[in-house]
């Protein structure tokens, strides 16, 4: 839990004077665009992204494909509409070096990639990096005939010596502290000279949603995968060796960074409207619909998107949190307003997210007057009066977010660093007052 100190800026966080009333057009998702730029990479002919999310994680992702030979042009669609990029799979190749900063998608999904590149690729990133977990993806790829230069640490910084190719094979991992080691290693899995066999071997696996997605994206693209779903064994995925497809797909808006935004209605009784709501999809952030219906709001998928009504209530929550971890800041920041207790389960795991999640949170939220304390899996939050102060972020996107909705409903609050929400959401302090409109209220 680290904070730079060149990130002191503190931006007041907009108290609300009543009702929202707004429609607010959310970005392309991180987690999306990200696995679209990989497999578009990994294609045999060139691709197109539609409304990719333009941020610092997907950024870097791009810059990294780029680094290793991929051709990624910005470009307006097939039909002419909209903002793009056209993916041109290139032969990869080192040397070259990868900023991960700390995106947990560029630090696990590209590994698996540079073993197909020939020569050294060096991955570096954030102070953060250094410590989040990535062992699962090192000792898999080693195991499947990889080499890679980590000194031992098991962790960032690294060179994989890309060597053109990989054997792929059978493989035991323990992705207990992050379904990204599953996703990255079936994303590049086609292009193995085997396929891979991934066996999760860990008593628990979080973000299944996220699993899902990366199996969902493979198949979209050609591969053909065997999942647990599919009738396979419990804990084992399959992908067989084949090219994949290049194809023009449109990067459905981030729902868990519409989540601030469905918040808002919620804690001030009014309405807020995200357009382009997919009515299926593999995202976590799906489940806030659930989650912020039981907490007090009431919501409908229409032709206008999915309209999020409040109800001037906010109810506390017990709630299994493991499939969609990335909500938990925005939902402990709700629930600290709420009427009645929480009980936030399942997410041990976000101790290694961008900052450890579960003291950061217990952190903020008391120094603000609340009562949160950890359990060894999530927190307990009671609802307490809460006032004004500095809400710190460590580098974390969706802490500054969690600090937002907090400061809705109580006053001079002010959030440090709140230009680390350039992660996934660059633009989210205007969107967040262009919601509000200029009086307070709802646009
Ligand atoms: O694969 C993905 O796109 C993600 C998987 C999840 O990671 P963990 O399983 O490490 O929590 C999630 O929290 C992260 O924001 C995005
Ligand atoms: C955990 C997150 O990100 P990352 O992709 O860096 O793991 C997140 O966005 O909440």
């Amino acid at each position: 839990m680290t904070s730079n100190p060149a990130h002191t800026a503190l931006w007041p966080a907009p108290l609300a004077s009543g009702a929202v009333d707004a429609t607010v057009q959310v970005p392309g998702s991180k987690s999306v665009t990200n696995r679209a730029l990989v497999l578009a990479a990994l294609a045999a002919e060139p691709g197109w992204l539609r409304r990719p999310l333009r941020s610092r994680d997907t950024v870097l992702m791009a810059g990294a494909l780029r680094a290793m030979g991929v051709g990624i042009e910005e470009g307006v669609g097939p039909d002419g509409s909209g903002e793009a990029w056209r993916v041109i799979p290139g032969r990869l190749h080192g040397p070259a070096t990868v900023d991960v900063g700390n995106a947990g998608t560029v630090m696990r999904f590209l590994p698996p990639v540079a073993t197909l590149a020939d020569g050294p690729i060096r991955f570096d990133g954030d102070p953060r990096s250094y410590e989040r977990p990535l062992h699962g993806v090192i000792d898999a790829l080693r195991a499947l005939g990889a080499r890679i230069e980590d000194e031992g640490r098991g962790a960032l910084p690294l060179t994989v010596q890309g060597g053109g190719a990989l054997d792929g094979g059978t493989v035991e991992i323990d992705a207990s502290s992050s379904s990204q080691f599953v996703s990255a290693l079936l994303l590049s899995a086609p292009r193995f000279n085997q396929g891979v066999e991934v066996r999760h071997t860990g008593s628990t696996l979080p973000s299944m949603p996220h699993i899902r997605m990366t199996v969902d994206m493979l198949r979209a693209v050609g591969a053909q995968v065997d999942t647990p779903e599919s009738g396979g064994e419990a804990n084992v995925w399959r992908v067989t060796p084949g090219a994949l497809l290049g194809r023009d797909i449109t990067i459905e808006p981030d729902l868990s960074n519409a989540q601030p935004f469905l918040a808002a209605a919620l804690i001030t009784g009014g309405k807020v409207t995200i357009p382009d709501w997919p009515a299926h999809t593999t995202q976590p952030g799906d489940a806030l619909r659930d989650i912020f219906t039981q907490m007090g709001g009431s919501c409908e998928l229409t032709a206008r998107g999915l309209e999020f009504t409040g109800s001037g209530k906010i109810h506390g929550i017990d709630v299994d949190l493991g499939e969609v971890g990335e909500l938990t800041p925005g939902i402990a920041a709700v629930a600290a307003l709420a009427d009645g207790p929480s009980t936030l389960r399942g997410v041990a795991h976000l101790r290694l997210h961008e900052t450890d999640r579960l003291a950061a949170l217990t952190k903020e939220i008391n120094e603000l007057g609340g009562d949160v304390t950890e359990t060894a899996d999530g927190l307990h939050i009671r609802p307490r009066r809460l006032h004004g102060g500095v809400f710190h972020t460590y580098d974390d996107h969706r802490m500054a977010t969690a600090g937002a909705i907090i400061g809705l409903a109580v006053e001079g609050v002010q959030i440090e660093n709140v230009a680390t929400t350039a992660k996934t959401l660059p633009d989210f302090p205007d969107m967040w007052t262009a919601m509000l409109g200029s009086d307070g209220l709802g646009a």
